[in-house]
């Protein structure tokens, strides 16, 4: 047994929730980390007056705990070499491809797996060292496999959930991976692995009754409800599938702030008053599909079905994991689509697609999903898009149209968005057109109906049905 620490309750993610950031002048101050795990975690780890362990984003630092309001971070260190190998390597260029769908082709490095390997040891032992006696550890995502069962081993009595952010992939291509064993063997040092959906928590299921030979039980599995159950030696491991959701009345009550509805219709103003404004918010990561709404957007103007003095475009573009490969070559083509409408149908101060490759304030962007009349969310997958759920829980006013690529999470709940298939570049089109000239009633029916959804079932019902599961099946 390691030694313990005074911490309850534990989270690990691969990222704290802020991130270091170096000044030109050498000095340093921490910004917020980019990514919807840290939009969704945050919160309540913040209530739970608990510690969040995580690499603090930058490498070849040594930082030592801090205290943020009532916050503790224990950020683990991360050299250049186990950035390259373990985070930009195997976590997303392995991993995430593959868990993607494989999008883009995935990397079978083996220096890369020994790297991964070593990391999340270190994870493990800083998360042993900081968690009481007893305490319950709730380990994040996909970069931190291992960890459940590397914890298990140095603290056997800790409680240990972990949950995936990202899709789980078909068993087909999960067997891809040459290192597919030690995979599931890790998650299985939990004692509740959840998932966005019953889709993956079932593909789990059968990995672990067909690739490892456990007893499991068979039946489907629920949403928050009807866990699976494997029996790893002496101990029961439970599955399920807990979507993830967001802070819903903190954003409504933003959104409908004097302030932001100022700022909404300044924004309005300062792009020409057009009839509508279409809006992508995305980290620049290829499987968002900006692409696809890019590629739409254009052959509805080629076809003159878009009038490029009436309908305008906005894509904010978080900078993400920008020196792996195809996301450095999709920046490239998503700006040369973007260079090319304007181009062709821009005017002089008047753009057709307005593009900001960098991160945007929370309130800034409260105020352009509130001025938004189309949302357009076109991922070829995604394990939720938090951004479909912000942009409704925004509209309180009830305007404004959600169109929603059927690969995401949150496409099995927000089942009144304008639903699309992104490999279909004309069902696309087409709908896109549909919400644009939807009948103003169809529109708020639509609205009305998916707030229900994104109310009721915010990050805070996310959290407590997982951490009861957890706390009540040990
Ligand atoms: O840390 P980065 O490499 O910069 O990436 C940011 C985060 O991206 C991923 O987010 C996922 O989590 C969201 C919340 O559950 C979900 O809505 C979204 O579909 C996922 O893509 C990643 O899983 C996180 O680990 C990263 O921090
Ligand atoms: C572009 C942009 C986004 N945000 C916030 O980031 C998260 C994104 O979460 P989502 O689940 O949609 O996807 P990933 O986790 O990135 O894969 C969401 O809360 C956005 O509001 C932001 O704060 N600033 C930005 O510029």
């Amino acid at each position: 047994m390691s030694p313990t620490g005074t911490s309850d309750f534990v989270v690990v993610a691969n990222r704290l929730p802020v991130d270091l950031e170096k000044l030109p002048d050498g000095s340093t101050r921490w910004k917020r980390s980019p990514g919807g795990l840290v939009t969704a975690l945050e919160p309540i780890l913040r209530s739970n007056r608990g510690a969040w362990v995580g690499w603090p984003g930058v490498p070849d630092v040594e930082v030592e705990p801090i205290v943020e309001e009532g916050l503790q971070l224990h950020p683990v260190p991360l050299s250049s070499a186990e950035l390259s190998n373990y985070y930009e390597g195997f976590s997303n260029a392995t991993l995430w491809p593959l868990y993607h769908d494989v999008v883009v082709k995935p990397v079978y490095d083996r220096d890369w797996w020994n790297t991964y390997v070593e990391v999340n040891r270190r994870f493990a032992e800083a998360t042993a060292a900081t968690a009481a006696q007893g305490a319950t550890v709730w380990v994040q995502d996909y970069q931190l496999q291992l960890v459940p069962k590397m914890l298990r081993m140095l603290r056997p009595d800790v409680t240990i959930g972990f949950f995936l952010h990202i899709p789980f992939p078909p068993v087909e291509l999960f067997m891809q991976l040459p290192w597919r064993r030690e995979i599931i063997e890790g998650l299985l040092g939990a004692d509740l692995i959840g998932f966005h959906l019953p889709g993956g928590a079932e593909n789990f299921m059968y990995l672990a009754r067909n690739l490892l030979g456990l007893n499991t039980t068979r039946a489907s599995i629920g949403t928050r409800s009807r866990f699976g159950e494997i029996n790893v030696g002496f101990r029961s491991v439970r599955v399920g599938a807990f979507p993830i959701s967001i802070d819903s009345s903190g954003l409504d009550e933003l959104a409908r702030s004097r302030a932001v509805r100022n700022r909404a219709a300044e924004i309005r103003r300062e792009l020409g008053n057009p009839e509508r404004i279409m809006l992508g918010v995305d980290r620049l990561d290829y499987t968002k599909g900006i692409d696809i709404r890019l590629r739409a957007i254009r052959e509805l103007l080629e076809e003159d079905r878009l009038d490029p003095a009436q309908n305008i475009m906005v894509q904010l573009a978080t900078p993400s994991r920008e020196r792996v490969e195809h996301y450095v070559r999709m920046r490239s083509a998503i700006e040369e689509q973007v260079g090319r409408i304007n181009g062709e149908y821009g005017q002089v101060g008047h753009p057709v697609v307005h593009y900001l490759h960098r991160p945007i304030d929370r309130h800034e962007l409260i105020a352009f999903f509130v001025a938004a009349d189309l949302m357009l969310v076109t991922p070829l997958r995604d394990g939720m898009n938090l951004v479909a759920k912000e942009y409704v829980a925004c509209r309180s006013d009830l305007g404004g149209a959600l169109l929603l690529s059927e690969f995401t999470g949150a496409a099995a709940e927000l089942r009144q968005a304008y639903l699309v298939n992104p490999h279909d570049l004309d069902g696309v089109k087409n709908t896109m057109i549909e919400a644009l000239t939807q009948d103003r009633e169809e529109g708020r029916r639509r609205m009305r109906s998916l707030r229900r959804q994104v109310l009721a079932y915010d990050v805070d019902r996310w959290a407590q049905s997982f951490l009861s599961a957890l706390r009540n099946g040990r």
